[in-house]
């Protein structure tokens, strides 16, 4: 069995070279919810459907969130009824989201989001950080923003000072997941709004630190392949390099793969994590992911 951290859309590109080398039915994913909100009345849990559309092969793989070749006609309706939605979210893909929502309501997230992975033939378990609701807000120049709002409407444009989300609990099995585990991936997502929060859950440091944990580097360089993952770290104090990022993971990270641009890095690394390896991690092509995901498992 291995666990895999994920949050948002890098560790998803890793997951589709994993899934095609390793059995799915022994893959358990445990993803990020605190940038989880409600969206037009409906319950937007984006890393947890980007998962679910990943291992079920319906992913739209240019934006990495939503279904390939979904439609978007109630999109389009709420924008003409001057009601417009800041998530760009397809037909079927609110389908899925109401259906989520009414599962959730009745039988709580992580329940919901099993039975959502069944009826969709996925065999690996998609299990949420937590099953209780968290409030991010992004500290920037111009005010305290909502992930979304940050993200979407200002583009990340705005100076950041500070992120805050409320603490939860992890859900129920979490804890025992990482613990059963052979290995735990952490993927290339965004250390602070992706993998931290599933860190910092009572209990998840302690596990981690007594499991084989590897991670990829989501820096290249001196960014982020995408998204703000560089601004979160600069207003933490960190370094934007891989450097940077295995400073915000070495209580509890065994080995860490690190970008062929790094590898001038790697010896300082060695200073704070065991094992440092070097390869390419710039995922554009599905063998690119199925060779990344063949260099950890190995
Ligand atoms: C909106 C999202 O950004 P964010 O929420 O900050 O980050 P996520 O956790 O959602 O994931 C993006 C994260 O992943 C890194 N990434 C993406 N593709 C690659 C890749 O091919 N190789 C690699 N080493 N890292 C990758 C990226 O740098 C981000 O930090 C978003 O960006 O969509
Ligand atoms: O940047 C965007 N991200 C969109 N996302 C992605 C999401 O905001 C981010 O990828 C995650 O929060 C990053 O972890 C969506 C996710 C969904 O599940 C459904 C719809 C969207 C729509 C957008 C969008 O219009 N723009
Ligand atoms: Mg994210």
């Amino acid at each position: 069995m291995i666990a895999i951290l994920s949050g948002g859309t890098g560790t998803p590109k890793l997951i589709q070279g994993i899934k095609n080398i390793y059995n799915p039915s022994d893959l358990n994913i445990i993803v990020n919810t605190v940038e989880n909100d409600y969206f037009s009345g409906v319950y937007v849990a984006a890393d947890i459907d980007t998962v679910l559309y990943t291992l079920a092969d319906i992913i739209n793989d240019e934006t990495w969130y939503g279904i390939e070749g979904d439609t978007f006609f109630t999109n389009e309706s709420l924008e003409k009824l001057d009601c417009p939605e800041l998530l760009r979210i397809g037909d079927q893909d609110r389908a899925t989201k109401i259906q989520k929502t009414i599962l959730m309501e009745k039988y709580g997230l992580s329940k919901a989001v099993d039975i959502q992975r069944k009826k969709m033939g996925i065999e690996s378990k998609v299990i949420p950080m937590s099953d209780e609701h968290s409030e991010i807000i992004v500290k920037t120049d111009i005010g305290h923003l909502k992930f979304h709002e940050f993200l979407i409407k200002h583009q990340t444009k705005p100076k950041v000072f500070e992120i805050e989300y409320t603490d939860v609990n992890p859900s129920s099995n979490i804890i025992e997941t990482i613990e059963n585990s052979e290995m735990v991936i952490i993927g290339p997502s965004n250390p602070i709004t992706s993998i931290l929060p599933i860190v910092n859950l009572e209990g998840v440091e302690k596990a981690l630190k007594n499991s084989y944990v590897v991670a990829v580097s989501p820096i290249i360089g001196n960014n982020p392949v995408s998204g703000p993952a560089g601004k979160f770290m600069e207003s933490m104090g960190y370094e934007v390099s891989s450097f940077g990022v295995a400073s915000i993971y070495k209580s509890f990270l065994d080995k860490f793969v690190i970008d062929v641009v790094d590898t001038k890095l790697k010896n300082n690394i060695e200073n704070i994590i065991e094992e440092v390896l070097v390869t390419n991690t710039n995922m554009k092509t599905i063998s690119d992911k199925e060779e990344l995901a063949r260099i950890l498992l190995e």
